[in-house]
């Protein structure tokens, strides 16, 4: 049986690990690089390669989106490769749709880059999309001299967007997403007056906003800070690292399972938070290995409970439940109430699904706490939301009867996943 997300049933029985794994896999390209260097390469007047580039819901998202902008494209899936070659949105003409179907970094990053445009640009999404804040970016928008038509619920996709963006001073909160700010810093360049964002609130995911600017960096734009001045991007040839919010699930089964799992082509060099998971299975008791371009996490038989502030690298916080159900003292996470409205409510879904398994799990206000105890089998659900699925399999490799409902929702970021899981 084939186990690509396409192929998955709708219930899918995880089988427990016969003996610790000793593995060393590349996880597949980063969801958040491939997302930013499209958008990048799509703004760059020429031709630019990407290598490396995942292939999933939110990545073809942004295919399209980029397409719509006008941006040509060269799909070569099997190479893992793109060549895209550039366009000057300012220069643009013609109503354009986009679907961003379930990808938060398709909507928000390509929201502000299609305000650029001198016409109307629709950008809708999915019903999960459709629920999920746009507000702050609409206001900034606007703010800094854009259209924005409201097409259904003020501050919630469908919008409208018509350019051009004049640019200059705007304030932005940063306790709801840090894709607001990633999205108007990208499109910055191409804004008459540059562009200078204030942040009114403390900013969270602060790591992807680095990643943004670096992306940028590696296309001939400089940032200032938050400050970004009118400038060209250059178009380049440019290397996507593994996803790293991927890896935390492989690394996190070595952990769980007393084995030892190697990630290739990820390490201290990474442009990617969530590397940093790697150290909060260390503080619990695994050994971590570091190199530049790779990480080895090893079992030690070993799990305590930790405290931790996870607002930096919140897309890893239910892979760490899933590793806390089976340490040895209860595991508290703070900082992430934001994670409230990404494809479900992630707090509320991860602490109802642990105790739905027997768990003493409870939510907090801007967390949750789990308290390890005996793991019953299960049938999980999985809320449309990838990292439930994915964190929540992550049981089955140690405890028998863990089933998990509607996987197919992996294809968001890692369609094949069941079948590296598989290679353990
Ligand atoms: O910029 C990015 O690539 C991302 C930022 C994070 O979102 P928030 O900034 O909304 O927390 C993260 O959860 C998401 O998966 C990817
Ligand atoms: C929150 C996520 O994605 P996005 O916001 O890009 O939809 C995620 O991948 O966990």
């Amino acid at each position: 049986m084939s186990l690509h997300a396409d192929d998955l049933p709708d219930v899918l029985a995880v089988a427990p690990l016969t003996a610790p794994p000793d593995v060393s896999l590349r996880p597949p390209g980063s969801k958040s690089i491939t997302n930013r260097a499209l958008i990048c390469a799509a703004l760059a007047p020429g031709r630019s390669t990407l290598t490396g580039m995942l292939f999933a819901n939110d990545t073809h998202a942004m295919l399209g989106a980029v397409r719509a902008l006008g941006a040509g494209l060269t799909v070569d899936e099997s190479a893992k490769t793109v060549l895209v070659d550039g366009i000057d949105p300012r220069e643009a003409s013609g109503e354009v749709h986009i679907d961003a179907r379930q990808s938060g970094t398709t909507g928000r990053f390509i929201l502000p880059a299609a305000a650029l445009r001198p016409a109307r640009g629709v950008v809708d999404g999915d019903p999960q999309l459709r629920a999920r804040p746009f507000g702050p970016l609409v206001d900034a928008l606007r703010e800094l001299g854009a259209t924005i038509e409201d097409l259904d619920r003020p501050g919630y996709l469908p919008v409208a967007a018509t350019g051009p963006v004049a640019g200059g001073k705007v304030a932005l909160p940063g306790h709801i997403s840090s894709q607001y700010l990633s999205g108007l810093l990208m499109a910055g360049p191409l804004m008459a007056d540059g562009l200078t964002v204030e942040l009114t609130s403390p900013l969270v995911s602060v790591p992807y906003v680095e990643s943004t600017t670096a992306v940028m960096a590696a296309f001939g734009v400089a940032a200032d800070g938050l400050t970004v001045a009118p400038q060209t991007y250059r178009p380049t040839e440019y290397a996507i690292e593994p996803d790293a919010s991927a890896a935390s699930y492989l690394l996190a089964a070595a952990a769980i399972t007393g084995g030892r799992v190697t990630v290739e082509g990820l390490g201290t060099r990474s442009l990617q938070g969530d590397v940093r998971f790697a150290d909060l299975l260390e503080q619990m008791g695994a050994r971590v290995e570091r190199g530049a371009d790779r990480i080895t996490v090893t079992g030690t038989g070993e799990l305590h409970g930790i405290t931790v502030d996870m607002a930096d690298i919140s897309d890893t916080a239910q892979t760490l439940a899933a590793v806390a159900a089976f340490a040895d003292s209860p595991t508290v996470v703070t900082g992430i109430d934001f994670i409230r409205r990404k494809e479900t409510d992630r707090i509320a879904a991860i602490v109802t699904e642990l105790r739905r398994a027997g768990l003493d799990a409870t939510e907090d206000v801007d967390g949750f706490t789990v308290r390890p105890g005996r793991i019953a089998p299960t049938d999980f659900e999985t809320y449309d939301d990838h990292r439930m699925a994915m964190s929540l399999a992550l049981l089955g490799l140690r405890v028998p009867g863990i089933r998990i409902r509607h996987p197919r929702c992996v294809s968001k970021t890692y369609p094949t996943y069941f079948e590296d899981l598989a290679r353990l």
